[in-house]
């Protein structure tokens, strides 16, 4: 990494220590309590809030707005819609977590409703669930990559020129793309491997 990379990171940083940004979490029920003691961690203020008649409010409130669908519903995805368009009319940056796009259709086209109805600013995932979104060839299983047809450096580089957006891709080997500019980052343990949600601890 370039050290103005790493400058950039280490002030964003301690932006979020002396600004303490609500961020607005409609997630999944597996990761939720991490999430939030991770976001405290580095200096943020964590809110879930998921019923449709709140969440335009809350993310009015907040500096950014996390979609997460590992255990979506129909309404939940709704709630992510509703949050979404609000997020985007105040120039509030919106992640998507599209997991399990791949492996059922309802999480695949639920993902793509997102990205064709609300600006998303970074598209996380692994490499087959961003794959898929992106219309190349994958396999997934679960919540898991079971093959993916390209390396990650390349379909998040398609993926982020594709729809315009930055796409971080989570492995063994990140990388991550705004579709001009690539960068690999390889800074995380096997062991990571085998706990869900760790994407969470970067
Ligand atoms: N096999 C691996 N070897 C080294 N680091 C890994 C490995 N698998 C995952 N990681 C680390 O864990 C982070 C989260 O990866 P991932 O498993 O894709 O996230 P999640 O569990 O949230 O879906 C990666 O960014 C990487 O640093
Ligand atoms: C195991 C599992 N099943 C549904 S969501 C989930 C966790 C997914 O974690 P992440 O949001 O980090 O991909």
């Amino acid at each position: 990494m370039t050290e103005k990379l790493l400058k950039d990171i280490a002030g964003g940083l301690i932006k979020i220590r002396e600004t303490k940004p609500l961020i607005h979490n409609i997630t999944n029920m597996v990761v939720m309590n991490d999430t939030a003691n991770i976001l405290l961690h580095i200096g943020a203020s964590p809110v879930m809030a998921h019923a449709q008649e709140e969440v335009e409010e809350m993310v009015a409130l907040s500096g950014a707005l996390v979609l997460n669908i590992g255990t979506l519903t129909p309404e939940l995805v709704k709630s992510m819609i509703y949050a979404g368009k609000k997020a985007n009319q105040l120039g509030i940056p919106v992640v998507l977590d599209p997991v399990g796009a791949g492996a059922t259709s309802l999480r695949t086209q639920s993902s793509l409703r997102i990205l064709n109805d609300i600006n998303v600013t970074i598209l996380r995932g692994n490499a087959a669930e961003i794959a898929i979104l992106g219309g190349l060839d994958a396999t997934v299983k679960g919540v898991d990559a079971a093959g993916v047809s390209a390396g990650s450096a390349e379909v998040a580089q398609l993926v982020a020129e594709k729809f315009g957006l930055i796409v971080a891709i989570t492995g063994k080997i990140d990388a991550v793309s705004d579709g001009k500019r690539s960068i690999l980052i390889e800074n995380g343990h096997q062991m990571m491997g085998g706990l869900t949600g760790t994407c969470w601890f970067h």
